[in-house]
């Protein structure tokens, strides 16, 4: 039960207008802004209705506790930490956003768009452990386009770029979303061939060097370039790290440019091929 003070002061407090009047927790408010103003102001309002008989002095301690607090819900610490915790939040998703993008960056050609050999290095970590685990066979295909030198030299240079941009295009297209290209040196690609059987390395290789050849190039008159490429072949051991396996297909590579160019050989050790 409320003594007839306690009502007196209820209904000053309630009938004095919502959202200007000045309440006796006014100064306190001000003095300690922040949650525990805020949380001290509800409790006393909380109070007041517990101990109210009558569903109008509720009421009336309702609205009062909401005009009161206003500020404080609108325009105190507590709504100031609440917005600079979602700016944050935004800033955080932003930068992860910019941290793809410059981690894309720094794994990519930027003028093939392949992967970059420190792109191409973490991708083989990556497949490598997950060819060990699952047990799937992975290749390794040492690519160099042939007689580079002569295309630049007779077209130019910014062709022989063009012609490199072409390369990794139709290799994107002809292989595999998940199978990756990249770009090892100048005018020389790794391709790593995933979750594949041996026996469909070579012809997917075949795809590509179709592909390339019945899609040339043109020239300033519009005749069209022939560009061919050679191309060796290594399976991967299992837990065969990068370097070996790497070297094996250029070993590959090396003995197709021996035989003539515009040819494919296969590592000695892939035996399964
Ligand atoms: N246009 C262009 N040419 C490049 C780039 N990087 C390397 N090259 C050229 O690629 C050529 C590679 O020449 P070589 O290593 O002699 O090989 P090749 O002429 O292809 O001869 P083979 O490998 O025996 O078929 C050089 O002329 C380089 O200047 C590049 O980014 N753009």
């Amino acid at each position: 039960m409320q003594t007839s003070d306690e009502n007196k002061s209820l209904r000053l407090v309630g009938s004095s207008g919502a959202g200007k009047r000045k309440t006796q927790h006014d100064d306190a408010q001000q003095s300690t802004p922040g949650a525990d103003a805020y949380y001290q102001h509800v409790e006393y309002y909380a109070q007041r209705m517990r101990d109210s008989s009558q569903a109008g002095d509720g009421i009336d301690a309702l609205e009062t506790a909401l005009a009161d607090s206003y500020d404080q819900r609108h325009g105190n610490d507590l709504y100031h930490a609440q917005e600079q915790l979602r700016l944050a939040e935004q800033r955080i998703e932003s930068l992860k956003f910019e941290l793809e993008q410059l981690r894309e960056q720094v794994h990519t050609d930027p003028m093939t768009g392949a992967f970059n050999r420190r792109g191409l290095n973490t991708v083989y970590l990556r497949e490598a452990a997950r060819a060990d685990r699952n047990e799937n066979a992975l290749c390794a295909v040492a690519v160099d386009l042939d007689d580079f030198s002569r295309i630049n030299y007779q077209y130019g240079y910014q062709f022989g770029d063009a012609v490199l941009m072409h390369f990794a295009r139709m290799a994107r297209a002809s292989l595999r979303p998940s199978d990756v290209v990249a770009r090892y040196g100048g005018e020389e690609f790794i391709i790593l061939l995933l979750d594949i059987t041996p026996a469909s390395a070579g012809w997917v290789m075949q795809r590509l060097r179709t592909n390339f050849s019945k899609k040339p190039l043109l020239d300033m008159d519009g005749h069209p370039v022939t560009v061919t490429f050679s191309a060796g072949i290594a399976l991967r051991r299992f837990h065969e790290n990068q370097n070996s396996l790497f070297e094996r297909a250029y070993e590959a590579l090396y003995l197709a440019k021996r035989s003539g160019k515009d040819a494919m050989r296969v590592a000695a050790d892939s035996d399964k091929l």
